[in-house]
């Protein structure tokens, strides 16, 4: 069983048999299907009302995995074999229900952790949410690197006349047919919602204000990722970046001729360092070379956003009428997890990878390895084993730890 048998001795304070894991999205399920299998129960927080929140309301139509399936598997229990190289969300989605379903974890939804602290008198983490005060010897944090949407403070963008959306809220071009559309920022997700306003006749105006790694996906019929994987175990990492970049110029040709400048940090190494995560091309580069896509290269950006259009830190203007923000994610954790210096002021754990999965006093992270699902995967089954050797089911749960926490 995944869930954890709970003790309740009011309304409001729960004692939880085995962790609490705090995020119903694919690190948060893969952590306990790895607890169930080492026969820990856990018990998940979700703030909303569903698992995988990011991918079932937080992604567009058209989304792909851009990795191949057999690099974003979680453990224990693989894709099914009839889905494709690339599946699609709701492929995900499916696979994500069916393995919550076949480790039988049911999540708390609804259960928005507002603060966790580490009780130093009694050895327990205390995790609040605006139901119920739930307590254990060990606590999970899931909430992931996407957790929030990066909003940029525009000057002007307030009293602009059109819409203005993150891409967490965009679903798909066909509310943009015939529009110009500003699209700030050029990562994966600038790329490709700029590519679907292209499908539905939309003009996008791609803001690029510093430098970019654009690869092709696959590199004659292997997937760029999957080569790199390959080489890595057998080269240094400068020289893997140096053989992707040889057949990424071979293959797209100079991207900085289309104003996506390369920056110096190979994709790979860049990736491991900062967490940039290289643009997986999927036809974006193909549409900005035939002019589809309207490539906006400034230094530094859009300087203010006026009724009808934006002026840029060059001097140059160009009349909108929506915009989209393509200015990706950050890590909540600061927000809640209280009193623990493990992560650094962007949420992060500051242990880097592969370290960063265990912190102190029964708090473990998973999720934060700027890898994919791939970290997560690694996370998950470290974290299941370290809490089994310290798991004693009989002295789990005695009576006296539930009259001693009652809420005041
Ligand atoms: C558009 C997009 C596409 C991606 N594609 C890939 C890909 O192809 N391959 C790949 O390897 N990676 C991909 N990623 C990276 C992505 O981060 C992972 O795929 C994966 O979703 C990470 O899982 P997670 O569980 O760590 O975080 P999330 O999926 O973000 O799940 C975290 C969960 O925690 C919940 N939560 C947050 N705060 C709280 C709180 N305070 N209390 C309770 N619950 C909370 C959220 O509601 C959410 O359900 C993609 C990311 C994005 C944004
Ligand atoms: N198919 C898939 O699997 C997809 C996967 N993803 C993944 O989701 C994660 C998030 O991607 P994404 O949402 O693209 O976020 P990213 O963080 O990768 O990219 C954000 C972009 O916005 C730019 N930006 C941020 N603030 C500003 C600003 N004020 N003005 C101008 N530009 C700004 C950044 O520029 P700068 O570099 O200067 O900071 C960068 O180009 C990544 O890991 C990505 O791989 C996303 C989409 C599809
Ligand atoms: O899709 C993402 O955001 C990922 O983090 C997946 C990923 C992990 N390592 C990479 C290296 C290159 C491109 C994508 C990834």
């Amino acid at each position: 069983m995944g869930s954890s048998k709970l003790h309740q001795n009011d309304a409001n304070c729960v004692w939880v048999d085995g962790p609490i894991i705090v995020g119903a999205g694919p690190s948060g399920l893969a952590t306990s299907a790895c607890l169930t299998q080492q026969g820990v129960p856990s018990l998940i927080l979700e703030k909303s009302d569903c698992l995988a929140s990011l991918w079932q309301l937080r992604t567009y139509d058209r989304l792909k995995l851009h990795l191949p399936k057999q690099f974003c598997e979680l453990p224990l229990l693989g894709f099914p074999h009839n889905f494709p190289k690339y599946p699609t969300q709701h492929q995900f989605i499916s696979y994500l229900e069916s393995y919550a379903g076949h480790f039988s974890i049911q999540p708390r939804f609804n259960q928005a952790v507002q603060s966790a602290d580490y009780d130093h008198i009694l050895g327990f983490w205390r995790v609040k949410t605006q139901d119920s005060e739930y307590i254990s010897r060990w606590l999970i944090t899931a909430t992931g690197e996407n957790a929030e949407p990066v909003i940029p403070d525009i000057p002007g963008i307030n009293k602009f006349n059109g819409s203005v959306v993150h891409t967490s809220s965009y679903k798909s071009g066909s509310e943009f047919k015939n529009q110009r559309v500003l699209v700030i920022g050029c990562g994966n997700s600038g790329m490709e919602v700029s590519l679907d306003l292209c499908r539905y006749n939309a003009i996008p105006h791609m803001v690029v204000r510093n430098t970019v790694h654009v690869l092709p996906r696959e590199m004659f019929g292997f997937s760029t990722f999957g080569i790199a994987m390959a080489l890595i175990k057998w080269f240094p990492l400068w020289l893997v970046d140096k053989f992707l970049l040889l057949v990424a110029n071979f293959i797209l040709g100079n991207t900085d001729q289309v104003g996506l400048r390369r920056p110096k940090t190979g994709p790979i190494e860049l990736k491991n360092v900062t967490g940039k995560t290289p643009v997986l091309d999927v036809g974006a580069l193909s549409q900005i070379k035939s002019g589809e896509i309207k490539v906006f290269q400034v230094m530094e950006g859009v300087k203010e956003i006026t009724g009808n259009g934006a002026k840029f830190m060059d001097g140059r203007e160009k009349e909108i009428d929506s915009i989209i923000l393509a200015t990706g994610y950050k890590s909540n954790v600061p927000t809640w997890l209280k009193g623990c210096d493990f992560f650094n002021k962007d949420g992060m754990p500051k242990t880097p990878f592969p370290n960063g999965w265990k912190a102190e006093k029964g708090l473990y992270t998973v999720g934060f390895t700027r890898r994919g699902l791939l970290g997560t995967a690694s996370d998950a089954v470290k974290i299941a084993r370290d809490i089994a050797r310290q798991w004693r089911p009989n002295d789990s749960c005695s009576n006296s730890h539930v009259i001693l926490l009652k809420e005041t």
